[in-house]
């Protein structure tokens, strides 16, 4: 396949970018051996950016990640890609606004994957973030598409940018890379604030017209 300068440039720059993001996983404790990934779409072409599978993050470089299709066909690198190729490709086919998109394991946030349970909005900081509650995913096997199908089905018509696949973990999407990590990441501290305020007693919800107001200053106003 012949690509153009701009599409080598932009697949260089998302090497760097995707091997450096799984450092994030790493610093925020989002994900323990090789269990997580990231990967990036390559803006004007039907391509995305993987990490290799089950390669330790101190190993992963700008060089050995592994271009793919959206069919999760391998067009550059040496190494398999990540075992979530085909659901990540996936859901860059569906969702077209999705530009990123994030696999961990992370401890509370599984914890209520496992039970099935979405987290409830009862702090501003999800309501920020999530728009509402995160929402539930179907159980999927690893390997294929199932997951994909999962994440899409669930996070469709949802605000939330993460979605807890039963009895599996987190998967984040965002407009780029950087902005899944950041979903996978606040995914994870919502996830250990409301466990632990549960222990304490009920958490008081957010009412959802607060919740609405929450979201769109964030998304909208918040930061530069
Ligand atoms: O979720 C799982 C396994 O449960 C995998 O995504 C995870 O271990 C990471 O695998 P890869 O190293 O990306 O192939």
């Amino acid at each position: 396949m012949t690509l153009t300068q701009d599409v080598q440039a932009t697949i260089l720059r998302l090497r760097r970018e995707v091997s450096a993001l799984h450092a994030e996983l790493t610093r925020y404790e989002l994900v323990v051996w090789t269990a997580g990934n990231v990967s990036a779409r390559v803006p004007g072409a039907d391509m995305m950016v993987i990490k290799p599978s089950g390669v330790s993050y101190d190993d992963l470089t700008p060089e050995n990640m592994v271009v793919t299709d959206l069919d999760g066909a391998v067009l550059e690198g040496d190494l398999a890609p990540s075992s979530d190729t085909a659901a990540q490709a996936y859901v860059y086919r569906h969702l077209p606004e999705v530009g990123g998109v994030v696999h961990t394991h992370s401890t509370y946030a599984t914890a209520w994957a496992a039970r099935a349970e979405p987290i409830p909005c009862v702090l501003t900081m999800m309501a920020d973030e999530f728009g509402g509650e995160i929402p539930v995913g179907p159980f999927a096997l690893i390997g294929d598409d199932s997951i994909g199908r999962g994440i899409v089905d669930t996070l469709r018509d949802s605000n939330s940018p993460a979605v807890l696949m039963q009895n599996h973990g987190v998967f984040a999407i965002g407009k780029d890379a950087r902005s899944a990590v950041k979903a996978a990441v606040m995914c994870e501290e919502v996830a250990r604030t409301t466990h632990i305020a549960r222990q304490l007693g009920e958490p008081v919800p957010i009412p959802p017209d607060q919740i609405a107001s929450l979201f769109d200053r964030y998304q909208n106003a918040y930061g530069q």
